[in-house]
């Protein structure tokens, strides 16, 4: 197995430490670095992993994994580059940057990879769209396939659909937890005590996502099941048609990817 280094382990950074480790990577495997000593602690007693500064990570790693905003991208690559193994892999989790701006940062020739992850890598359920760079062979790209099925499915896109895909499910989860909120505070508004609704809402985002990955049916045929003709979820969706919930969406998709590609510049 390659030894992998993940330069800022943060959100993104930690889950998928964590689910390596629980899917048979050793802590040997790893080696982190933080900026906050406090954080090292933290990590260092969570997971029995070393942790230290990005160079010195940097030069123990066959596949370095930057974690860190993508304000701080540059900066970590231009004090990791000198140090990279040869042939060592590096692979950024930052919205927006390109593989060739990363390429651009890095000593000439550096194989690099472009990861689209999201936070249900938490609990292993993520999904992660990924895609190689310039100088990632078939061979690389499984690693980063293999580093990331620890925390949920992959999906291997084309660079060019990158920003579409990070404003679809980088983003998505977002969208997710505020429409779980909004159905939380209805119920509470109709009545229902707030830790019922919030159990009713949870389990019917979870089931409802559940049925449509595990059946595979299109999830317009799905909704027809639940609407009985002039029923009550009829009554219900025609006010969330009406109130503009799809094309809620569409802007809120194509802000995301626009978004995306500004701070890619
Ligand atoms: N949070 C999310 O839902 C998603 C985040 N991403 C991407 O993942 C990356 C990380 O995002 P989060 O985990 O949310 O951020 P975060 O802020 O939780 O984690 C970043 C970590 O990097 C550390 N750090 C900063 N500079 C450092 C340096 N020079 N050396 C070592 N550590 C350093 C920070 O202290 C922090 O712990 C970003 O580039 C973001 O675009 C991608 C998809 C989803
Ligand atoms: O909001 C962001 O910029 C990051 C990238 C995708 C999800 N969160």
């Amino acid at each position: 197995m390659s030894t992998v280094a993940v330069v800022g382990a943060g959100a993104m950074g930690e889950a998928i430490v964590a689910g390596m480790l629980a899917k048979g990577w050793t802590p040997a495997d790893l080696v982190l670095a933080v900026r906050r000593e406090e954080h090292a602690v933290a990590l260092r007693e969570a997971y029995g992993v070393e942790v230290t500064d990005a160079v010195s990570a940097t030069a123990k790693a066959d596949v370095v994994l930057v974690g860190v905003k993508p304000v701080d991208v540059p900066g970590v690559l231009g004090e990791i580059g000198p140090h990279l193994r040869p042939d060592a892999l590096v692979v950024s989790l930052a919205v927006g940057l390109t593989t060739s701006a990363l390429e651009a940062a890095l000593p000439a020739g550096t194989p690099v990879a472009r990861v689209m992850p999201n936070t249900p890598a938490q609990v292993g359920a993520g999904v992660s769209v990924i895609s190689a760079g310039t100088y990632c062979d078939d061979t690389r790209l499984a690693v980063v396939d293999e580093i990331m099925s620890a925390v949920g499915t992959v999906v291997r896109l084309p660079e060019k659909l990158q920003d579409a895909a990070g404003a679809v499910s980088g983003s998505g989860p977002a969208y997710v937890f505020l429409a779980i909120e909004a159905l939380v505070e209805a119920g509470v508004h109709l009545g229902l005590p707030r830790t019922t609704s919030t159990e009713l809402a949870v389990q019917t985002f979870a089931g409802a996502a559940r049925l449509a990955a595990e059946t595979g049916e299109h999830p317009a045929v799905l909704r027809e099941r639940v609407t009985s003709p002039g029923g009550t979820t009829a009554a219900g969706l025609r006010q969330l048609e009406e109130r503009g919930l799809r094309a809620a969406f569409l802007a809120a998709a194509e802000a995301a990817r626009d978004r995306s590609r500004e701070i890619g510049g």
